[in-house]
């Protein structure tokens, strides 16, 4: 396993690139911990696979470097690198049993047979699959063949990290929950650097100590889980993660105030916004309550959501969802909801505001 450095890199398919829109992926630097769990995760054409492809080897960026454990790679093939890559349909050969597809990698690399069957055995109880170790691999079901893909990732102790592109693609829906905490737990038994691509939030957040937001070739934030929800760094993130996402708000800042329709509202960091620029408000549904004072709304739907109700409520012709508690007493038509200000923010042309700014 390995630490992953990217340096300064870029990635575009054009052969002239001008502008930032020509790239794929926009310059990127980032360290990732050895033994770490990552997650990339953003909508169809962000940039995910290029990003896979540049870690795996498969392509070579137009500018910049990847490191393992500070080895530049960058132009190393793919074999030369010990990456162990499980694909969004499982890759085994139908032919083999369970055991022998197991253990392929082993066997290709020259790994004497006694330490084949103890790495394969060893493999085949974390994943389940000891009892159908002798049974041809035809038979088994979507997931039985997505384990044994993800077995033959896990099988070699030589690999730098273990890479999945939307592994649970394929799966039936109720078993898709099981191979995901499977998932998390291999990674807290065998501790390799692993780097998870979805499209799907609660995949990324379920496996990720950290999730990688990406959003038109750009890396929007990296952090864990609890910092995408409390502060995300881009309206994106906060849009994309969460159900439902993040309010955002059109205002204006005057004197260090947030204002929307011409209401103030409190934030922790309006004091720091610049004009000029587009401004927003955000807060999630999760900090917005109904109250004797604040901002009057209509309300427009509630629907269930388990342990919560979902309010929609509008004002000046935007939406502002609200959060409650299931039984809890919902206003007939109109109310007033307030925002909680330590999960109030303002952001800039879509970044959140800092200090630094
Ligand atoms: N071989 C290629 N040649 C030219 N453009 C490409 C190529 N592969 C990807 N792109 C473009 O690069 C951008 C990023 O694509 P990429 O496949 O990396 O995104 P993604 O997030 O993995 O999407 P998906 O989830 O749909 O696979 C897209 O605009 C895509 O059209």
């Amino acid at each position: 396993m390995a630490k992953i450095t990217l340096k300064g890199l870029r990635h575009s398919y054009m052969p002239n690139p001008s502008k930032p829109a020509d790239y794929a992926l926009q310059e990127l630097n980032v360290d990732w911990e050895d033994g770490g769990a990552y997650a990339l995760l953003g909508p169809s054409g962000c940039g995910k696979t290029t990003l896979l492809n540049i870690i795996s080897g498969l392509l070579t960026p137009s500018h910049g470097e990847i490191l393992f454990d500070d080895e530049d790679v960058t132009r190393m093939q793919p074999d030369e690198r010990h990456i162990a890559q499980v694909f969004q349909f499982p890759v085994v050969y139908d032919t083999m049993t369970v055991y022998d597809n197991l253990a392929f990698p082993l066997r290709n690399r020259g790994v004497p047979e006694p330490e084949v069957d103890k790495r394969v055995r060893e493999i085949a109880d974390m994943i389940d699959l000891t009892e159908t170790l002798q049974n041809r691999a035809a038979g088994l079901t979507a997931d039985g063949k997505q384990k044994i893909s993800l077995g033959r990732g896990l099988v070699r102790s030589d690999v730098n990290v273990i890479m999945f592109d939307e592994p649970l693609t394929v799966i039936d829906p109720h078993l898709k929950w099981q191979l995901r905490s499977k998932l998390k737990e291999l990674h807290q038994r065998v501790k390799t650097t692993m780097i998870y691509v979805t499209h799907d939030q609660t995949e990324a957040l379920t496996f990720a100590d950290k999730v990688v937001v990406m959003k038109d070739g750009q890396v929007v934030q990296i952090g864990t889980p609890v910092e995408l929800f409390e502060r995300p760094q881009h309206t994106f993130v906060g849009h994309f993660i969460g159900s439902p996402g993040m309010n955002v708000l059109p205002c204006e800042v005057r004197g260090g105030q947030a204002f929307f329709e011409g209401e103030p509202v409190a934030t922790w960091n309006a004091v720091h916004a610049k004009e000029g620029a587009k401004l927003e408000v955000g807060v999630r549904p999760e900090f917005v309550s109904f109250s004797e004072k604040g901002l009057a709304v209509e309300i427009t739907k509630v629907s269930d959501a388990g342990r919560f109700q979902i309010v929609d409520t509008r004002k000046g012709g935007r939406s502002i969802k609200l959060l409650v508690p299931d039984g809890a007493e919902i206003p007939e038509k109109h109310a007033h909801v307030s925002f909680k200000t330590d999960h109030t923010q303002v952001y800039s042309d879509g970044w959140l505001v800092t200090g630094g700014e």
